[in-house]
């Protein structure tokens, strides 16, 4: 007999669901149990909630489809807070399903274990960062409400919740409807590609910029088709880095402003015609510009609806746009109508002497066994490690670029490789890394083995450069290389740059375990894109970043 969580379990798997992760608790045992005997999607437990969110959120951002995080009620679920509020910023469909009280515990009178002001305060607190919420406690309408939370996650690509009370797992229900894509105007998306296509064709120097819904919405192969019949070139965000890798379109860099290419950072900013696609126009992706970009003159798609000058097409999805575009463009590509910018230029061929390691040779390395072996995917945490990430490449990326949460790098890499079966490397600074780099001590039981550099410099770097006289950024020499080994993987310390050649090589060859490069940075040794960036913060006397 089907029911509430078989029917569910299919509906998730229909929307691209590969797995769970998840922490159970007394109120979320049954869902659990239910979960682990229908087997129709693996049960992934880790540690600590945040890590299962984050492994969520890789997921779902490396494999696309719906990512799924299972909780128990109240302790679990208010710890699994902010990565639901990093996947809301950051476009993400990551489904929350949380245990809560039985009907007849909440009318028992008595205050219940995990609850805070009343039973609903967890239903409030994720209105603030969910796109739609239901509450399964009722078999007749649970197929409908399933279908509507699941569709909302993956039309507007946010995380949804689901609420299901401990007596309603096995209640018998009837099938889920299946996915219903957003419906648009025809007429509409026309008239907003005729209007877009005369504008790029007057101008002098249009440039594409993708951002993070070019990959949510999985048209990384039709945006690449536009490009190349527009014979645009192709530039990303910082949140988009890693976009159209392998699609055989020129990719001329990641537009970091001041932080970045000044050639390319010219071209972007002196465009007459900036076509952005599914880009967020953020501080983190426009904030350290030279020449301030006047967004009036830019063609701006995103969140459904396509700004241009003064006009809006308001309930447009990038998706119709895109499809609008390439009916009215003949398959032969178009003359380029300005030179392309000069592929970017990463560094290569490391070194291997004595030297002490610096960030930048981790990208060095990264860059030389990537020509060598093929591309490997990132995923990275927040500090100088993504800066350095920047200088790798091309190579796909996963990364909080935008809502820059710590803590993220480890447990997304973990999700990101039992979601793809592709082992990443995954980039994460030692302040990171005390946060949930112990999810790693699951990867064996989990048949994972990725490859972790730990950028350690002893501190808090990346707030360092931005407040120096602060004594409260110096974390200790923490021995990550040693606490490998009790977490079931492998570690080496590496201070060299022949030493880092060598460590890469030999956890490459290693399979069935995690490799941790524990890479021994001076405290203030920042790679070129950091220091770069943090030198425009201090010009543009902007506030300090957060
Ligand atoms: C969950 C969380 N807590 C705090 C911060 C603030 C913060 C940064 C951002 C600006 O908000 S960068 C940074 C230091 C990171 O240290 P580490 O991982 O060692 O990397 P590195 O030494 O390369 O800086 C902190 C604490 C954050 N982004 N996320
Ligand atoms: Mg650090």
């Amino acid at each position: 007999m089907d029911t509430i969580t078989s029917q569910l379990l299919q509906a998730l798997k229909a929307r691209g669901a590969t797995e769970i992760f998840g922490i159970p608790g007394d109120f979320a045992l049954p869902l659990f149990r239910e979960i682990e005997r229908d087997g129709r999607l693996p049960l992934r437990t880790l540690s600590h909630e945040p890590g299962v969110g984050f492994a969520a959120d890789g997921a779902a951002r490396a494999r696309g489809g719906l990512g799924v995080a299972a909780v128990t009620y109240g302790a679990g679920a208010f710890n699994l807070v902010n990565t639901v509020a990093g996947a809301f910023a950051e476009r993400v469909p990551l489904v929350v399903l949380s245990g809560a009280p039985a009907a007849h515990e909440a009318g028992s009178g008595l205050l219940l274990h995990h609850q805070v002001k009343s039973l609903d305060s967890q239903w409030r607190l994720f209105e603030e960062v969910t796109a739609a919420r239901a509450r399964l406690d009722d078999p007749e309408r649970a197929p409908a409400e399933i279908a509507r939370v699941l569709d909302v996650a993956l039309q507007q690509s946010r995380p949804v919740y689901l609420e299901i009370p401990r007596d309603c797992p096995a209640l018998p229900c009837g099938p889920v409807p299946a996915f219903q894509p957003k419906a648009w105007d025809a007429e509409r998306a026309a008239a907003c590609a005729d209007e877009l296509l005369a504008r790029l064709r007057a101008a002098k120097d249009p440039l594409l910029v993708v951002g993070v819904e070019v990959r949510r919405f999985g048209l990384e192969a039709r945006v690449a088709e536009l490009a190349r019949r527009l014979a645009l070139p192709v530039v990303t965000t910082f949140m988009g880095r890693g976009l159209l890798v392998g699609q055989g379109v020129p990719l001329a860099g990641t537009y970091l402003g001041l932080a970045g290419d000044p050639d390319l950072s010219a071209r972007v900013e002196g465009s007459d015609a900036l076509l952005l696609l599914g880009a967020i126009v953020s501080d983190t992706n426009f904030a350290v510009s030279a020449k301030r970009i006047d967004f009036r003159h830019a063609i701006h798609a995103y969140d459904d609806a396509v700004h241009m000058g003064h006009a809006v097409y308001p309930g447009l999805p990038l998706a119709a746009l895109v499809e609008a575009l390439l009916a009215r463009l003949d398959p032969q590509a178009q003359k380029p109508v300005a030179p392309p910018p000069a592929p970017p230029r990463y560094p290569r061929d490391l070194a291997w002497d004595e030297q002490p390691v610096q960030p930048q040779d981790v990208a060095a390395a990264l860059n030389d066994l990537m020509a060598e072996q093929g591309p490997m995917p990132l995923a990275s945490d927040v500090g100088d490690c993504l800066f350095t990430a920047m200088e790798v490449g091309p190579a796909s990326l996963i990364a909080p670029g935008y809502y820059a949460t710590m803590g993220y790098g480890v447990p997304a890499g973990l999700g990101l490789q039992a979601a793809t079966g592709e082992r990443p490397i995954i980039l994460v600074g030692d302040g990171a890394f005390q946060m949930t780099g112990w999810e790693l001590g699951n990867a064996r039981r989990l048949g994972l083995d990725p490859i972790v550099i730990v950028f350690n410099n002893g501190g808090w770097e990346m707030l360092r450069t931005f407040m120096p006289e602060g004594g409260f950024h110096d974390l200790g020499q923490w021995d990550f290389a040693h606490m490998a080994a009790g977490m079931g993987g492998e570690g080496q310390v590496v201070r060299t740059r022949s030493e880092l050649a060598a460590a890469l090589a030999h956890a490459v060859a290693r399979r069935g375990s995690f490799q941790l490069l524990d890479v021994r940075l001076a405290p203030g040794q920042l790679s070129p894109t950091l220091a770069r960036f943090v030198k425009a913060v201090k010009r543009l006397s902007m506030p300090v970043a957060a």
